[in-house]
């Protein structure tokens, strides 16, 4: 069973469709990275998972639970933070997560301790009694996050996180969600963050016009990509690197005369080191430079679009 199931979801606003026949499946226990551009589908595909919006097709399970047939259990396995979420102002952080708490069946002294570490938890504790009108974005943000997993769940959802924090204020989200992903629960965050999402994710999914254009572990997709468009392997020798007549190289660029990066359509590192040694050129070092999250990004986003 998977944490998070989705079959064929597709949802339309009027003719525009902003979900088209996505189908994912996330592993307990991991951190996905959900990322698109502006526009792509990603909060659409979030309220589709709580059962806040109905699909026009599709079918959703959180932990083998219908999310519109069985929407009380999914909503019991479920923390969300939504984008742009707000607290009680006036209210104290105690208080703000005693309020979230009463909608769960917690026994009250369960309740009390479960406030207490999650304040622990995101380093609130300190100022549990103080109002959440003084507190900062970070600080605020951080308490969301505790709402969010007051009710323990198994699937904890979060529609751009970091978004609007400093360094350190990201910093400790992404700490905090590291932890939580630790004890067991499966992590579904969207984010258009590429550093953010290479830094958390076990598992990537590219989501663009409503369509899903890459699934899977990041070093999967980069070597997906890199099948796709082509190598770069750099290379450095020791003595000057002769002219390199080696089937599968479409191009070399000499950064001088012992370094060079060489394109190729496969990975040839094996081919090219034995011309060397067979030539007496020794390599000091050989290797496939792996395109950053961003350059997949770039082009899954505008090149296959042909926009750019
Ligand atoms: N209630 C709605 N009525 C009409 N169109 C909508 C509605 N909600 C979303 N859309 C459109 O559907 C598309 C997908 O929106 P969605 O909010 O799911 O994207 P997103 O990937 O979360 O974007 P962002 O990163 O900007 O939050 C957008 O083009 C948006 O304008």
């Amino acid at each position: 069973m998977y944490a998070i199931e989705i079959e064929n979801l597709t949802k339309k606003y009027g003719e525009f469709i902003a979900v088209d026949n996505l189908t994912l499946n996330i592993e307990k226990g991991i951190i996905f990275g959900f990322l698109g551009p502006n526009g792509a589908g990603k909060t659409t595909t979030i309220l589709s998972m709580l059962g806040l919006i109905i699909p026009d097709n599709g079918k959703i399970q959180i932990m083998g639970h219908d999310v519109l047939k069985s929407p009380i259990k999914a909503k019991n396995l479920l923390g969300y933070l939504p984008e742009n979420a707000t607290l009680y102002e006036e209210l104290t952080a105690w208080r703000n997560l005693e309020f979230f708490a009463s909608f769960y069946r917690i026994p009250n002294r369960e309740k009390e301790k479960r406030i207490e570490e999650l304040l622990k938890l995101v380093g609130l504790w300190e100022v549990r009694y103080k109002r959440v009108k003084n507190f900062s974005k970070g600080m605020k943000q951080r308490l969301l996050l505790a709402k969010a997993l007051v009710n323990d769940p198994d699937v904890l959802i979060l529609d751009e996180p970091t978004s609007g924090l400093d360094p350190e204020g990201a910093h400790l989200v992404k700490s905090i969600v590291k932890e939580e992903a630790k004890t067991g629960k499966t992590v579904f965050f969207s984010s258009h963050i590429l550093s953010e999402v290479e830094e958390l994710s076990d598992k990537v999914g590219i989501i663009v016009r409503g369509r899903l254009r890459a699934i899977g572990p990041l070093n999967h997709i980069k070597k997906q990509f890199m099948e796709l468009e082509g190598y770069e392997i750099k290379i450095e020798t020791k003595q000057r690197m002769p002219e390199l007549n080696v089937d599968g190289i479409i191009r070399v660029e000499r950064i001088d005369e012992r370094k060079s990066i060489i394109f190729t359509k496969e990975d040839i590192r094996a081919q090219i080191s034995d011309y060397l040694t067979n030539k007496g050129i020794t390599i000091v070092s050989l290797k496939i430079e792996e395109p950053s999250l961003e350059d997949v990004f770039l082009k899954t986003v505008y090149k296959r679009e042909g926009r750019g």
